[in-house]
């Protein structure tokens, strides 16, 4: 495990300073993905890394259990409070396409869940711009297959250390990194709304889907829902399309 811990360290160090930056910064929820990449940055970058907690209608439970992350990884962090500014945005949205008669009900939860995702982007890269840093990802094997992140929301870093890896062997890495219990032990969630939970809204538990990314059968239900969610979510692994150039005149 601490070699492979190594890899991925020596490998944002490399990144890092390909890119001329200075550092890394990632976004900490309190959950088991960014208090993996916290460890991580925190050994590649002792004195130029940074965690940024910003809470929008969080669970306290969850802020604490954030501010435990950080300050067992020994990270410099920053809470920046961003539910005002979140609900500023979603309400004047929503006024605006309340009075013009076009306000859609039905997908006004997932229209503010991903809003959420989009304004810690922002925020991500207004903090980074001012230390000089680069926005590392938490994005794993098992979201970035499913298509489970915000496109330009969470999915919207420079560097994706645990894109290669399943929940489980996030959790084990997680294990040996020391990371608070609790967080450990929590269940994957978003947070985007109350009571949301990673496998209830992907309908398929991250066992099968690490199964499957293993190469091991998984029944035939599993395979259909997963196959259903990666190619709905194609284009989120693809750069925009544009159209072919024109070749005219
Ligand atoms: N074929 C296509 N080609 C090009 N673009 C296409 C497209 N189909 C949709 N789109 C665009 O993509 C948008 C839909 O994608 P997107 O905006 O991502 O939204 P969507 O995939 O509908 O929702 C994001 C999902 O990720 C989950 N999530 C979000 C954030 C964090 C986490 C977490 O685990 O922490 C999970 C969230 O709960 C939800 O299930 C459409 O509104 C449209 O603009
Ligand atoms: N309150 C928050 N403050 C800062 N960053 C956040 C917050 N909520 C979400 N994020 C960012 O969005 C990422 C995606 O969330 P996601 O839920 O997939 O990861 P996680 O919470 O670290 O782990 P888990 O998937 O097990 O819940 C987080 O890893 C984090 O970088
Ligand atoms: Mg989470």
């Amino acid at each position: 495990m601490d070699q492979r811990i190594n890899h991925l360290v020596n490998w944002l160090q490399m990144k890092v300073k390909e890119a001329g930056a200075k550092g890394a910064l990632v976004g900490i929820s309190g959950g088991i993905d960014s208090a993996v990449v916290a460890y991580l940055i925190k050994r590649a970058f002792p004195d130029q890394s940074l965690g940024v907690i910003l809470p929008i209608n969080q669970r306290v439970e969850d802020q604490t259990d954030a501010v435990a992350v950080v300050e067992k990884a020994d990270l410099n962090y920053v809470g920046i409070e961003l539910t005002d500014s979140y609900k500023e945005t979603y309400s004047s949205i929503e006024k605006k396409l309340v009075e013009k008669g076009d306000w859609n009900e039905e997908t006004s939860q997932l229209g503010g869940a991903n809003l959420q995702a989009r304004l810690r982007m922002s925020t991500l890269y207004a903090v980074a711009s001012n230390y000089g840093y680069l926005v590392v990802g938490t994005d794993n094997a098992a979201e970035d297959y499913t298509g489970y992140f915000t496109k330009y929301g969470d999915g919207g870093v420079d560097l994706v250390p645990l894109i290669h890896m399943r929940k489980e062997e996030v959790r084990e890495m997680a294990e040996y990194l020391d990371v608070p219990d609790t967080v450990i032990r929590k269940k994957p969630s978003a947070e985007l709304w109350e009571g949301q939970s990673d496998e209830d809204e992907m309908g398929i538990t991250y066992e099968a889907i690490d199964a499957y990314l293993l190469g091991e059968t998984i029944s035939p239900e599993d395979e259909k829902r997963l196959q259903a969610l990666h190619e709905r979510t194609e284009h989120k692994r693809q750069v925009p399309a544009g159209p072919p150039k024109y070749k005219g005149e």
